[in-house]
């Protein structure tokens, strides 16, 4: 099935487009994905490792085909995503069968379209279209893409046998016209206004990103520079995006927020079978940044939160940073005055552990201290009703040394926030040999409530820490 670009799919387009213009016999050749789609992009696990740069890398694969002396017809169906899209731009014409969908999602990973997309795109869909595509990763529909210029056909058949007949009707015809590296960009002299707009646009939406302002400038060379200059800009800001810690996160993102829901431990428990309890009501323990944090992650999520903090000026000092990252919040139009005032309304603050007899979760945020946490967690197990789970915002300390202060160690989890814990989507969900898998799914289902964009991720077994962890989530930049 052809549908990540791996190396060995490469080699083969390569070498099969050498083989058919060597070939007498053959006219015209077509590009078809086996299966139910066209390839859907590179090998995202192929990046940062040698099969990515070993030979024939894409734009060899798609200078091939665009020096082809026989015509190159693309016919898609499904999806054609990244690289795939890199591949049919290639091609002197491309088909589509009207359902299909195009785009270039590599902006969503923290990269541009790399193999030549955001140089070549505008030559055919014009430069407003393909910076809103390319910036913003989205995916028109074969009709948007027709009307676009993108497709030369939209088929509503059998594509393999439309393409064929189309391929018939273009064997002769003069190609240059057709191989974009040729051609000029449509709309080149509203370059800097289609820029500015653009570039304002992505400001507002994509706060911080690095890689949707790459790809704006990488699109603007496409007019400002020669065709081969402007290509090999775009290789370098894509190297430079892909060593970059934000495409680096997004990508992790990508394959946590795909494997998450599919969780498993070795026992064989998995989200299929295991039950999660709903959990109504929290504490948290500790009002420094990070408990504070977790605290507004909380309510934001509409869950009632007691924050424990037995210095009480730094608890009033808390509860005025809570408010203030609301107002913050209201500011950038992401709640309303009412709903902040909602969330402070759930929101209570006590210096006693006693207040969380009847919560069904604590999350821990002390600072990492061992001997400290198990003495919190030992007095959370006596004050605590026998459902409540406990969990620690640890990062580096054994989930089992602190559940072994209770008697409850199947309720015990440790719940891995990042700071700004509000900001930041990462939340990693540490169990310990002892967690039950309903405190697993639990927490998980918890982690998915807290509007994380990504839940849960593939188990890796610490061994040196003897327990298992489960990440979820991602950053939200
Ligand atoms: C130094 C090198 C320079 C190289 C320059 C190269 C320039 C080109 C770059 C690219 O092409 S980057 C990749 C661009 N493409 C994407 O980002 C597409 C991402 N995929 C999707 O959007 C979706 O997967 C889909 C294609 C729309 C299908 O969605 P669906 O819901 O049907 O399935 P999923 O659950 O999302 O995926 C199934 C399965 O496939 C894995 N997967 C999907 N895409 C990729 C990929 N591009 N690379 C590797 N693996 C991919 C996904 O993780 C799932 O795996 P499992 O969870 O089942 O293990």
């Amino acid at each position: 099935m052809l549908k990540v670009l791996h190396h060995h799919v490469r080699e083969g387009l390569f070498e099969g487009i050498k083989r058919a213009n060597a070939d007498e016999q053959v006219r015209a050749i077509v590009i078809i994905g086996e299966g139910k789609t066209f390839p859907c992009g590179a090998d995202i696990r192929e990046f940062h490792t040698h099969a990515s740069v070993k030979e024939p890398v894409l734009t060899a694969v798609g200078h091939t085909i665009e020096n082809s002396g026989k015509p190159v017809i693309s016919a898609i169906h499904g999806t054609a995503l990244g690289g795939g899209l890199e591949i049919a731009l290639c091609c002197h014409y491309r088909i589509a069968s009207e359902n299909a969908r195009i785009g270039f999602p590599e902006v969503l990973i923290g990269l541009l379209p790399g193999a030549e997309g955001t140089v070549r795109l505008p030559r055919l869909s014009g430069l407003a279209f393909a910076m809103d595509m390319i910036a913003f990763g989205k995916q028109v529909n074969a009709k948007d893409a027709f009307r676009h210029g993108i497709l030369d056909k939209l088929c509503n058949g059998n594509i393999l046998e439309e393409a064929k007949q189309f391929a018939t009707k273009v064997i002769g015809q003069p190609l240059d016209s057709r191989r974009l590296s040729r051609l000029d960009v449509k709309d080149a002299a509203n370059v800097d206004l289609l820029f500015e707009v653009a570039l304002a646009q992505v400001k507002r939406k994509s706060r911080g990103q690095i890689a949707p302002i790459y790809c704006l400038k990488s699109v603007r060379n496409s007019v400002r520079m020669s065709f081969d200059k402007a290509v090999e800009e775009e290789q370098r800001l894509i190297m430079e995006l892909m060593t970059g810690y934000q495409s680096t996160a997004l990508q992790y993102s990508f394959f946590a927020d795909r494997s998450a829901p599919k969780w498993r431990l070795p026992c064989g428990a998995s989200v299929h079978n295991t039950k999660p309890s709903r959990i109504e009501t929290a504490g948290v323990i500790g009002a420094g940044t990070m408990g504070s944090g977790i605290a507004v992650c909380l309510i934001r999520a509409g869950v009632p939160v007691i924050l424990v903090e037995k210095n009480k000026k730094m608890l009033e000092k808390a509860m005025k940073t809570i408010s203030g990252i609301l107002d913050g919040s209201v500011k950038l139009n992401r709640m309303t005055s009412e709903q902040k005032e909602q969330c402070l309304a759930i929101l209570k603050g006590t210096s006693t552990l006693d207040k969380l007899s009847n919560v069904d979760m604590v999350i821990e945020a002390v600072y990492e201290n061992l001997e400290l946490k198990r003495e919190i967690f030992a007095q959370l197990d006596k004050v605590c009703k026998p459902s409540t789970l406990l969990c620690s915002n640890t990062s580096t300390l054994d989930i089992d040394k602190i559940a072994s202060a209770t008697n409850r160690p199947d309720k015990v989890a440790g719940t891995h926030f990042f700071a700004p814990a509000f900001i930041m989507k990462l939340m990693e969900n540490v169990y310990g040999t002892k967690t039950s898998p309903a405190t697993v799914a639990t927490v998980m289902e918890f982690g998915r409530r807290l509007g994380k964009e990504l839940e849960a991720t593939k188990e890796e077994i610490k061994n040196i820490r003897l327990h298992l962890t489960v990440t979820f989530c991602t950053i939200d930049l």
